[in-house]
């Protein structure tokens, strides 16, 4: 068993996810060039982001994530401001899209394991009102794709196919495998 689980996150999303389960963590939030590479595929990149993120902080078992939406090939991360917020929801209108996440186990001498998740999310069609609105709501902004499925956001998500919790920012059954591969206790796993 490699010890205490780190995560990788300043998000109080992944770690609520991981929390509610009752899984003890210690939390050290970690800094990574989130810029896509050149002719980099959407998939390709979440799954080095979240190696990153999980490579730049120490710990015997380190977990770290990285989520973006995907529409028509276009990568679309966190809005750097109201108006990119305002841009990412325009074309996000009435489209269907994916969201990707990419997730990275690092054991401390051992090797990293990764996987990446995709959801389908059917976006309503936003008018400049529902769109103003939303993004002054300041929810935005912090979220990858400009929305949370989670918060308000949830009223323009029409459906979603795959898992929740990926859009959220943590795919979690897919995520309990991986530390279930490395040996390390789970909620229901006895004393
Ligand atoms: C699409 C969507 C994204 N998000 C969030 C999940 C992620 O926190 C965020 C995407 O940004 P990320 O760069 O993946 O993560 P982060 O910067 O929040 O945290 P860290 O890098 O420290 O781990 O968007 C939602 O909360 N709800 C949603 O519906």
């Amino acid at each position: 068993m490699p010890g205490i689980l780190t995560l990788a996150s300043a998000s109080p999303r992944r770690r609520e996810l991981l929390e509610s389960l009752g899984l003890a963590l210690e939390v050290r939030p970690a800094h990574a060039d989130e810029r896509q590479l050149p002719g980099e595929a959407a998939r390709a990149y979440v799954a080095r982001v979240a190696a990153e993120k999980a490579r730049a902080v120490d710990g015997a078992l380190v977990l770290a994530a990285d989520t973006a939406v995907v529409v028509d090939g276009a990568v679309l991360g966190k809005p750097t401001s109201p108006e990119d917020a305002r841009r990412m929801l325009r074309t996000l209108s009435g489209r269907d899209h994916e969201v990707l996440t990419g997730v990275c186990l690092r054991v401390r001498g051992g090797p990293e394991r990764g996987l990446v998740v995709s959801s389908a999310v059917r976006f309503a069609r936003l008018s400049v009102a529902q769109i103003d609105w939303y993004v002054a709501t300041g929810e935005p902004l912090d979220k990858a794709g400009a929305y949370a499925v989670q918060g308000l956001g949830g009223a323009f998500v029409r459906e979603v196919e795959g898992s929740v919790t990926n859009i959220v920012g943590l795919p979690v059954a897919e995520t309990l495998a991986l530390l279930a591969e490395v040996g390390h206790p789970l909620p229901w796993s006895g004393p």
